[in-house]
């Protein structure tokens, strides 16, 4: 019997960022593995027209959700979706809503953030900090709450080489950054951000810094833990492997180079690429939550959730599987073959950016507007470009996270738990689970069937041939040009032709 799982059984539970990639994993694993739970609770917003309600009705009768249904087929009634707004002041949750929460919760699972990375720095601050800090005062008035685990994010202090599994001070406080957001008008809050941000590459791992600070201040009495992930991709094994549903880090990337629109990529082969499925972020969360909640730590405990030091793999070796998985099961209508280098020169980058990204966009939008349809693939092609620089600061660095506090925990864990709450890496396979993460963004993500993959690739051959084409008729034109110039290549070509003829005749 999984004491993890037992654990949760009864139990009211309060999950933030619920409809996000890693809240939907979090949720499905704990109603597959806890059916007896009492409830969660869910803080939802309104979005894209859709209700509260309609949102999680969508989420339930998802295909993550279908072993659920199995298992725990009353899971409509075990969830109460709440409406939130984090970004408004006491979550605009009513007040029968607030004291239901305030009575009954047992443990939360703060998961909500932007993960913008050009978030504006008061957006940023307001959902990664003030939003923490809001729940921090929600959770210390509920008089049943036995642990409350926070989600950051193992690149919070990406600004240093070696991470501990210790809260990183930022130099100036955070309460001072929450006040000076009220007061501050945008442009000044827009001049000072490079500054207040450091060495940090953007908004997000800042202020994910100054969430930790302040989970760190705000803890009185609260059993807290803080889990900082690495790169979260699709699911390694459970509920079944290759599940993602959004854009977010490599995904968006995969898409970009399964598609022909992103063939080269300024990465460090050998920087380690330190991925992280989402069910073992799940599973580690999750054991981390009984942990806290049955053993109480004195003090607040930091789980690297990461994959680099225990079972390494490097960028050159993803992008090669990557590109070999596409070889097998093509995207459907490509832009152009997928084919891709890395580079970490600046100047070979900047060269086949104009070369292989921004030259083939102008041809192609010169060609919609030759067949009187609207140009689309430059701005498509800029967007895209725009996206890969924010990412390049990721994969050209390496960095250690220390993990004694993962380790303890794995090794607290009984058998049993081990293997139903499993975040050990060293079994991951990183060629079968890069091989089903690409075949998942094109399920889950791009929406294709396997039945395609024939057409597909008929479609590439075609691409290779009018790439043959083109190349030939580029060679061609050019050659011409260079002999109606130039007599010595006149001269060149004559000689060629008759050595030609000559081992023709022999
Ligand atoms: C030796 C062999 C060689 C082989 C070489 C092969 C190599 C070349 C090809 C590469 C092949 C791929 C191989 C894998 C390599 C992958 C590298 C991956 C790097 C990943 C690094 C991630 C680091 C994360 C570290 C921190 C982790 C966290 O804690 S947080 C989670 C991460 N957060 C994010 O990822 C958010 C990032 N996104 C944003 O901040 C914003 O979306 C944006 C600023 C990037 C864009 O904002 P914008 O306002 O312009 O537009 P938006 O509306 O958001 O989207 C615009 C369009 O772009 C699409 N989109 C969005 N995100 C991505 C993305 N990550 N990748 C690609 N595309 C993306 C989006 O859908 C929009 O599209 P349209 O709607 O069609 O316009
Ligand atoms: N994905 C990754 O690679 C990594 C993620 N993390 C951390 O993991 C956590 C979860 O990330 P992930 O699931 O990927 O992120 P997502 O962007 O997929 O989900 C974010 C969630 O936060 C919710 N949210 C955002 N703004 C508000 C708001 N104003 N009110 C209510 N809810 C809001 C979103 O709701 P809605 O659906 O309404 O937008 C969504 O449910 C975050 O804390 C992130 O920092 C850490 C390391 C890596």
């Amino acid at each position: 019997m999984s004491m993890i799982a037992a654990f949760y059984g009864g139990k009211s539970i309060l999950i933030t960022g619920a409809t996000g990639f890693m809240g939907k994993v979090l949720m499905e694993k704990l109603f597959r593995t806890s059916p007896d739970l009492k409830v969660i609770y869910i803080l939802v917003r309104t979005k894209a027209g859709q209700t509260t309600q309609q949102r999680v009705f969508q989420i339930l009768n998802s295909k993550l959700f279908e072993k659920v249904k199995e298992v725990c087929p009353n899971v409509h009634e075990k969830i109460r979706a709440i409406y939130a707004d984090l970004n408004q002041n006491d979550f605009a949750i009513s007040k029968e809503d607030m004291q239901e929460l305030l009575s009954c919760t047992n443990i939360i699972f703060h998961c909500a953030a932007t993960v913008r990375f050009d978030d504006p720095l008061r957006h940023a601050v307001q959902l990664n900090v003030t939003a923490t800090q809001q729940l921090l005062l929600m959770a210390s008035q509920m008089p049943k709450l036995e642990a409350f685990i926070h989600i950051s994010t193992a690149f919070s202090n990406c600004n240093l080489k070696h991470i501990d599994e210790v809260i990183y001070p930022c130099p100036v406080e955070p309460k001072k950054i929450i006040d000076s957001m009220e007061w501050l008008d945008d442009a000044i809050i827009d001049e000072i951000t490079p500054k207040l941000i450091g060495d940090r590459p953007n908004t997000y791992t800042y202020t994910k810094a100054l969430g930790e600070m302040v989970v760190q201040q705000e803890s009185g009495n609260l059993n807290i833990a803080i889990i900082r992930p690495s790169i979260v991709g699709a699911t390694w094994q459970e509920p079944f492997p290759g599940w993602v549903d959004n854009l977010n880090g490599p995904s968006g990337l995969i898409i970009a180079a399964g598609k022909g629109f992103l063939r080269s990529i300024r990465a460090t082969p050998m920087a380690v690429a330190d991925l992280i499925p989402v069910d073992t972020v799940v599973n580690l969360t999750l054991a981390v939550g009984w942990y806290t909640a049955v053993h109480r730590p004195k003090s607040t405990l930091i789980y690297h959730c990461t994959s680099g030091n225990f079972n390494p793999c490097n960028w050159g070796k993803m992008g090669f599987q990557v590109l070999a998985t596409f070889e097998k099961v093509p995207f459907e209508r490509a832009f152009r073959r997928p084919n891709a280098d890395f580079t970490t020169n600046t100047i070979t980058s900047q060269y086949w950016n104009a070369v292989s990204h921004r030259a083939p966009a102008i041809i192609y939008d010169f060609y919609l507007r030759l067949t009187g349809r609207k140009p689309r693939m430059t701005k498509l092609m800029n967007r895209l470009l725009r996206t890969v620089s924010m990412l390049e600061y990721f994969v050209n660095r390496s960095w250690e996270w220390s993990t004694y506090n993962t380790e303890m925990l794995m090794s607290e864990l009984s058998p049993e738990d081990q293997r139903v709450f499993n975040f050990d890496v060293r079994q991951l396979n990183w060629l079968e689970y890069i091989e089903n993460y690409v075949l998942g963004v094109k399920k889950y993500l791009l929406k294709e069937d396997m039945a395609g993959i024939p057409e597909a690739k008929q479609h590439l051959r075609r691409l290779r041939n009018i790439h043959y084409l083109f190349n030939t008729a580029l060679f061609l034109i050019a050659w011409r040009l260079l002999i109606a110039r130039s007599q010595m290549a006149r001269n060149v070509w004559f000689f060629i032709l008759r050595m030609m003829i000559f081992y023709l005749r022999r």
